[in-house]
């Protein structure tokens, strides 16, 4: 579905990408994940044609990204999406399925079925009063008015609350259950767990760590989650808001534990990736000069240089720019 070959993209000089290639499949859900500054905006930008490469070449199926006819394939969901405040959901949606010529039967039908399983209410609310949780739905909803085979979603549940973020990532898995092809990036690796088949890790313009999320984390280190239960949960702690806290090591304990709250009559609340983790992953891969990343050197020294260098375990040290910064 898509091919990307020695992808670099330079702004005035400066290398926000370096090199990338990598191939996403018909139906694949892949993740982009990084630290700010990473390049993962530019990469989707790219593969959506907003943004020409500086060398290399992105394919998207037949075409080449940013042939005009391309565009009418695909959904893309920008990391900030500026609406037009004074329209409601409904005449938004319909004004951009009139741009993609979509009959209004089909369109009407099409968005109040995303709207429906996203369970966005007030549809006739104009949209400079709805919330930003509301107003992430109408977009996603604006990406699906055509009916696209390919979603780029940029940050898909950013700044939303657990309950909202955990819509939006089901409803990406049930896309990708339809037959959609979808590449999103992400800063939580819980996120990307939960629903990306695939994943790519960015540090700095480059491509430091590619697999499904179980063989990066095998490969670079272990990731923890603070699942928080509404109930008791064996091994768990109160915490001052009342809930439960249980650390676990993996998806499978997570799920472990949701069950047992939900057979002790309560559920989880909330999961959180621990952070120190997906530090130590990422100074693990990222800390590492090139030449070592490629055969295998460096790994324990890098995240020790790291600790020496005065940081608190896990912290990044060396940020003299606002690349690399978690
Ligand atoms: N239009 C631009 N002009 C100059 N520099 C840019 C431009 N767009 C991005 N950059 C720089 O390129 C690098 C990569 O930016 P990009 O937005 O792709 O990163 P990102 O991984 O998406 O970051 P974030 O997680 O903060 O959104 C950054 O250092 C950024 O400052």
């Amino acid at each position: 579905m898509i091919r990307v070959a020695g992808l670099r993209k330079t702004y005035g000089g400066f290398p926000a990408v370096v090199g990338s290639d990598f191939e996403v499949s018909e139906g694949e859900i892949f993740g982009v994940v990084g630290p700010n500054g990473a390049g993962k905006t530019t990469t989707l930008k790219t593969l959506a044609g907003l943004i020409e490469p500086t060398e290399g070449t992105v394919e998207i199926g037949a075409y080449d990204a940013g042939d005009a006819e391309m565009r009418r394939h695909l959904g893309f969901l920008p990391e900030e999406s500026p609406l037009y405040e004074d329209m409601t959901a409904r005449s938004y949606l319909r004004f951009f399925a009139d741009l993609y010529d979509v009959p209004r039967e089909e369109a009407t039908r099409r968005t109040e079925d995303t709207l429906d399983r996203l369970e966005l209410e007030h549809r006739d609310r104009r949209l400079g009063d709805m919330s930003k949780g509301m107003k992430r739905k109408v977009a996603i909803a604006r990406s699906l008015v055509n009916d696209p085979d390919l979603l780029i979603y940029d940050e898909p549940a950013s700044g939303l609350d657990p309950l909202t973020t955990n819509y939006v990532l089901e409803f990406t898995r049930e896309l990708a259950e339809r037959g959609k092809t979808v590449v999103f990036s992400a800063h939580n690796l819980y996120h990307v767990e939960s629903v990306c088949d695939r994943v790519v890790i960015m540090n700095r313009g480059e491509i430091v760590a590619r697999g499904t999320v179980p063989e990066i984390r095998e490969e670079h280190g272990e990731t923890t989650y603070r699942v928080f239960a509404t109930v008791p949960v064996e091994g768990s702690e109160a915490t001052d808001d009342g809930r439960y806290l249980r650390t676990v090591g993996d998806m499978a304990a997570v799920e472990a534990v949701r069950v047992e709250a939900e057979f002790a009559g309560g559920g989880v609340a909330d999961i959180r990736t621990d952070e120190p983790s997906l530090e130590d992953v990422f100074l693990d891969i990222a800390g590492r000069p090139p030449a070592a990343r490629e055969d295998g050197r460096g790994r324990a020294d890098s995240a020790a240089a790291a600790r020496a260098d005065g940081g608190r375990e896990g912290e990044r040290t060396d940020s003299g720019d606002d690349r690399g910064t978690w």
